[in-house]
């Protein structure tokens, strides 16, 4: 037989060096289309930040990078694999790790123990956080770390029901990282902060390491264009700008979305 000049599909995923590719994603929500036709692709260690006004389809769109939901029609790749019809655990074990808009944090449990938490959930052989000691003090050193790198190591034995908003930011980045993810999907983290408390997010976002990819929905348009290396502006679910910061302060479209003027 002939040899055929067309690689085999798994080749193809396996050349593709993304971290995330997402090809004409679109998602239905009965007559109304959430996200319609997004495509993209996010180098390893990339920096996207999805703006757009409310309702745009910026959450629909995490959440079906996240496994949460199935597109409607479209793929979405993970480090160069067909991810569309798999779950956000199976997502999760391909490097996925995302922060939420409502805290999913143990408010009666301490901060380490929070961070503790998060790395035996992630973690192949362990069951049962309190039932295995040893596990856990296998994960107390990185945890430990992680803390210090998010600037909470002072605070790992507060309950978090005593921490700052700031401080919750904080510890859900830490709980995201303890995974050592591969791409980390940030939903709106500037929620709720005060000018100094971003001010903190700002710089703690500055400083995850470089062989994680982002992905960040945020309304605060001065953060969210400084931490992007790409920006992807939504509107109504339809993708109306791609580009860099630059490229979309200086977009019209933006423009006129943000100010209220449609021509
Ligand atoms: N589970 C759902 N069922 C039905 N409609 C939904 C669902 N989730 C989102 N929508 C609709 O899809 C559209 C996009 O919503 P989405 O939450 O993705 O926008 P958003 O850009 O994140 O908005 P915001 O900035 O206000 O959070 C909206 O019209 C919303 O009402």
């Amino acid at each position: 037989m002939a040899p055929s000049s067309a690689p085999a599909p798994a080749l193809v995923a396996r050349a593709d060096g993304s971290a995330l590719r997402l090809d004409g994603v679109t998602r239905r929500f009965g007559g109304l289309v959430a996200v319609d036709g997004v495509s993209l692709v996010l180098p390893p260690g990339g920096r996207l930040a999805v703006i757009g006004p409310n309702g745009a389809g910026k959450t629909t769109l995490f959440r079906l990078i996240a496994g949460e939901f199935r597109p409607t029609s479209g793929r979405v790749h993970l480090f160069g694999e067909d991810v569309t019809r798999t779950s956000e655990r199976a997502r999760a074990r391909r490097g996925i790790s995302r922060t939420f808009q409502v805290s999913t944090l143990f408010e009666q449990l301490t901060v380490i123990e929070n961070v503790l938490l998060a790395a035996q959930a992630g973690s192949a052989t362990s069951r049962s956080f309190w039932s295995r000691t040893p596990l856990r003090g296998a994960h107390a050193g990185r945890a430990a770390d992680m803390l210090e790198r998010v600037g909470l190591a002072a605070r790992a034995g507060v309950r978090v029901a005593e921490l700052s908003h700031g401080e919750h930011r904080q510890l859900e980045l830490a709980a995201a990282l303890i995974h050592g993810p591969r791409l980390l999907l940030l939903d709106e983290p500037a929620a709720g902060l005060s000018a100094g408390e971003r001010d903190m997010l700002r710089i703690l976002l500055g400083e995850i390491p470089d062989s994680v990819g982002v992905v960040l929905i945020e309304h605060d348009m001065t953060l969210a264009l400084e931490f992007a290396r790409e920006v992807l502006c939504l509107d109504n679910g339809v993708p109306l700008a791609y580009g860099t910061p630059e490229e979309i302060r200086a977009n019209p479209a933006v423009q006129a979305v943000y100010l209220g003027r449609r021509d």
